[in-house]
């Protein structure tokens, strides 16, 4: 099995996934087995495999939702076990499906991303909001505020889950087939957002696609990293020795999706 060789920087490029030796069975099945491998401050990883090699598992380990039967996940230099700092996350699940009679509304599910897990009963404040709406710009969905959840359709669910994700301004966000159901459009816009993100806002990526062709055009047809059947595509912000730049502005405000979407060119 290959070793992550990348330095881990003093200055921007401080890990912020860590994975030891990290393996996970489903009933005595192997799925994820010793597996190193870090993500650097300002790195975009993609993560590459086909059905079955344990992408969802690998992302649920990292936020949490499945504990490794072996190694150790840290997060932000914090073993799993102690992190608590869940709003410096953001995760978009894959295939988010909501039964039509669910009752909360568009803006009601992107401000339950504020709460995060240790503040579920917060009082919303006139803060939230503005960061709310800012998120529901960025997204482009802003005339859906009110409208329930459920009634939506299977692309403009996926934008509420991406607002709802983006609107604590996290460090890290994590992205598990983010366009599946959005049509094709609507999908450049949407990398064309994600790699400004990257360049421009401070913004650590992890995602899993199965878009070969954006994942190749943004991150090169050389994986960084292989383990099993997983491949991690990685591309980092800017050189690894070059850290000046480490002061960008980070604001919600300045994102919104293209209306004409810019073609997909590697830079
Ligand atoms: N709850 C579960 N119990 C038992 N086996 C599971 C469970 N969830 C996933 N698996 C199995 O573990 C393996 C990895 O699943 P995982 O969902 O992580 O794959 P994936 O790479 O995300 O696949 P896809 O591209 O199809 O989404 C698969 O063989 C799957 O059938």
């Amino acid at each position: 099995m290959q070793q992550s060789t990348r330095p881990a920087g003093e200055h921007c490029h401080l890990p912020v996934v860590s994975m030891q030796n990290v393996s996970f069975q489903y009933e005595q099945r192997t799925v994820i087995d010793r597996l190193n491998f870090d993500i650097l401050q300002r790195d975009f990883v993609g993560l590459i495999g086909s059905n079955g090699a344990g992408k969802t598992t690998l992302l649920k380990m990292i936020v949490g939702l499945l504990k490794p039967d072996q190694g150790e996940v840290r997060l932000f230099g914090t073993p799993l076990p102690q992190f608590r700092d869940w709003e410096r996350i953001g995760y978009v699940p894959q295939k988010n499906a909501f039964n039509p009679l669910f009752p909360a509304t568009v803006r009601e599910v992107v401000l339950s991303g504020l709460y995060g897990r240790k503040k579920l009963f917060k009082r919303i404040n006139r803060d939230d909001l503005k960061k709310c709406d800012d998120a529901l710009h960025a997204l482009r969905i802003e005339e859906l505020a009110d409208r329930r959840i459920g009634r939506l359709s299977g692309g403009q669910q996926q934008r509420v889950f991406l607002a709802r994700a983006l609107v604590n301004s996290p460090e890290l966000l994590i992205l598990d087939e983010p366009t599946v159901g959005i049509d094709s459009e609507t999908q450049e816009s949407f990398f064309h957002m994600i790699r400004h993100m990257h360049q421009r806002h401070n913004i650590t990526f992890l995602m899993v696609s199965h878009d070969l062709d954006m994942m190749n055009a943004y991150l090169g047809y050389e994986p960084a990293h292989a383990s099993g059947k997983l491949k991690f595509f990685v591309k980092h912000s800017h050189e690894l020795d070059n850290c000046a730049e480490t002061n960008l502005a980070h604001s919600l405000r300045d994102l919104r999706l293209a209306d004409e979407p810019e073609p997909l060119t590697a830079r």
